[in-house]
């Protein structure tokens, strides 16, 4: 069994050797090498350019013995691909051109386009595919529906998601139309990632998490459910709630093979509520990576050996790597995952 082959049996809850590994957000800040090439190169010419995006794809993978590379791209270039472009804050953060408010601004936004201006993405799969072979997975990604919306309505990173919320609350006509948009987009932006190449699609709904259960359903998995429905079994899904361990009927509803979990439920208990074909991933707190190497190497065992002899487990932290991360404790990390059991 290779890595690749590895991943993609735990992604169906199949019996393997020891649980396959990688990180979210494993590409970027934590690595001096992301951040030498980012002393020549703004974030959009990486991404934009698809032997840069190579590079940064295939920079964790030639420091950790990792089973699968997650293309290095940015979930807000959907919103940019409809029309709404997005910049970084000078202290952290993200900024839209413009928040989103009214019928008229979501009447703009345009999903015609969404192949031509990701053009850019399908021609780095391809580079990565052809660098990687079939030994390792290679996941393509993009952001869920609601999380790409707060930042489209509140025009950048929030720390209380007011004006989408409000926005569902009171205007559920409008809501539903931009949601419609959003979630056009995505699915065709996924099928161009699974003709270039990808293994299986990573849906970030990193601010699920801020919703009732009920506001949950309508704003955010009713819409995952949709895109995981037209990706159909041509790739394994997994879809990454973050906070939503605790509402695992509707995400069980989107058709998703892999659930991310966070830190903050125990694994084996998530796994085993959920149906024998639905298997987790995660659940590292991405914090004890800028602890030491012997803690990185106890909580890690601790995982482990909660989920031994459980299939359908991809291990991988609860949410992402920070750029504070030590890459003694990744070194770590990947060490006791891949050497767990032998
Ligand atoms: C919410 C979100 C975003 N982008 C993403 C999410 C969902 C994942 C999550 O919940 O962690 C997803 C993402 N962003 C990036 C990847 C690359 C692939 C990977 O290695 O996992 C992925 C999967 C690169 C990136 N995306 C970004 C960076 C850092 C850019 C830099 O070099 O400064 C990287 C490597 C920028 C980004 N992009 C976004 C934020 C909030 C930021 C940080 C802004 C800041 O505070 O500086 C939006």
């Amino acid at each position: 069994m290779n890595r690749r082959q590895r991943f993609l049996a735990a992604c169906k809850s199949q019996p393997v050797d020891r649980p396959p590994i990688w990180v979210m957000r494993q590409a970027g800040r934590h690595l001096p090498e992301y951040r030498a090439l980012k002393e020549k190169y703004s974030f959009h010419e990486l991404v934009q350019t698809p032997e840069l995006a190579l590079e940064v794809t295939t920079q964790p993978l030639r420091r950790y013995n990792m089973d699968a590379a997650i293309l290095f791209s940015d979930i807000l270039v959907i919103p940019e691909a409809l029309g709404q472009p997005y910049h970084f804050r000078e202290h952290g953060g993200i900024e839209m051109e413009y928040a989103l408010s009214s019928r008229a601004d979501i009447e703009r936004l345009s999903v015609d386009a969404v192949e031509e201006k990701l053009a850019y993405v399908p021609a780095a799969i391809k580079l990565i595919r052809q660098e990687l072979g079939q030994e390792r997975a290679l996941i393509g990604f993009g952001g869920s529906p609601w999380t790409l919306a707060t930042y489209m309505i509140e025009g950048g990173s929030s720390k209380t998601y007011a004006r989408a919320k409000q926005m569902f609350y009171a205007e559920p006509e409008l809501f539903e139309a931009l949601m419609e948009k959003i979630t056009a987009g995505l699915i065709r932006y996924f099928e161009t990632q699974i003709d270039a190449g990808v293994d299986a699609l990573q849906i970030f709904d990193s601010w699920g998490g801020v919703l009732s259960p009920d506001a949950f359903e309508q704003a955010s998995t009713k819409w995952m459910g949709r895109i995981v429905e037209a990706i159909g079994d041509r790739v394994p899904t997994i879809v990454f709630s973050k906070g939503m361990h605790h509402l695992l009927d509707p995400l069980v509803a989107t058709g998703a093979d892999v659930l991310g979990v966070d830190w903050t439920a125990r694994l084996s208990q998530v796994r085993r509520a959920l149906p024998d074909n639905v298997a987790v991933q995660g659940n590292l707190d991405p914090i004890i990576l800028n602890t030491t190497p012997e803690i990185v190497r106890q909580e890690a065992t601790r995982i482990l050996d909660d989920m031994r002899g459980i299939d359908g487990h991809i291990f991988n932290l609860g949410h992402g790597i920070t750029p504070q991360a030590r890459i003694e404790c990744m070194e770590a990390l990947v060490d006791t995952v891949t050497s767990y059991g032998q």
